[in-house]
């Protein structure tokens, strides 16, 4: 059993997350809560230069809110070509609100910018990326209990493809599936996401 009670938050307000998080936390016994619960919460300042620090910065201010173990996630997408961009900027990148079309349509044209200025680079549309996932878990008192991170590799391509999962998952092309990740269902993402390593290596942490 997972030393995590049965009262805990996930200090997201990202829809897509949750329907990713709920089965797999489920799988150990443990049913969430999280920030979509809560709409009246005024929204965290993630001001971190890393992925780890924004997670922390999420968990340790819903624990010292709510009083209860908290489980965050920061992510986003790095693009060797872009100097890993957008990276912690994944939800702003288009500004704010944060719109996942929008950042979608800029993430295409600043790789367009790139072949404009040097032709003899690679097509845009084969241009190689990491999703990465940090999660931290806090206690009640919001002290740091685990911090784990996670990534999956994959190339961007010109076109958005599929339906499922949210963000950039249209545009992330996995060579070895032959589809995008809005092209496998929420259990086939599971198997293989960024975020699903970071949570398997958090379950290896509280298991120690
Ligand atoms: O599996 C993913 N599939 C596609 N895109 C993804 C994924 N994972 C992160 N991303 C992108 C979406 C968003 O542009 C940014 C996360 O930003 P991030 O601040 O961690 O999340 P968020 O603001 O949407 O929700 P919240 O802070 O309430 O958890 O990276
Ligand atoms: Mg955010």
């Amino acid at each position: 059993m997972l030393p995590l009670g049965s009262e805990i938050i996930i200090a997201t307000r990202n829809k897509g997350k949750m329907k990713e998080f709920e089965p797999m936390f489920l799988r150990q016994g443990i049913a969430v809560r999280s920030l979509l619960d809560y709409p009246d919460l005024p929204d965290i300042v993630e001001d971190g230069h890393t992925f780890a620090a924004n997670a922390l910065i999420k968990a340790r201010a819903i624990a010292l809110k709510f009083g209860v173990p908290v489980v965050a996630d920061d992510s986003g997408l790095c693009v060797d070509r872009l100097g890993g961009a957008p990276g912690v900027y994944s939800a702003r990148y288009a500004g704010e609100p944060s719109d996942d079309a929008a950042n979608n349509r800029k993430l295409l044209a600043e790789l367009a910018k790139l072949e404009d200025s040097s032709p003899s680079a690679e097509p845009a549309r084969l241009s190689p990326a990491r999703f990465v996932c940090a999660i931290a878990l806090v206690d009640r008192a919001g002290h740091p209990v685990a911090e784990v991170e996670g990534s999956c590799d994959g190339v961007i391509i010109d076109k958005p493809r599929g339906e499922h999962g949210f963000g950039y998952d249209p545009l992330f092309y996995i060579p070895e599936l032959g589809r995008t990740m809005a092209e496998l269902t929420v259990n086939e993402k599971n198997e293989l996401s960024h975020r699903a390593q970071a949570l398997g290596k958090l379950w290896e942490a509280l298991s120690k």
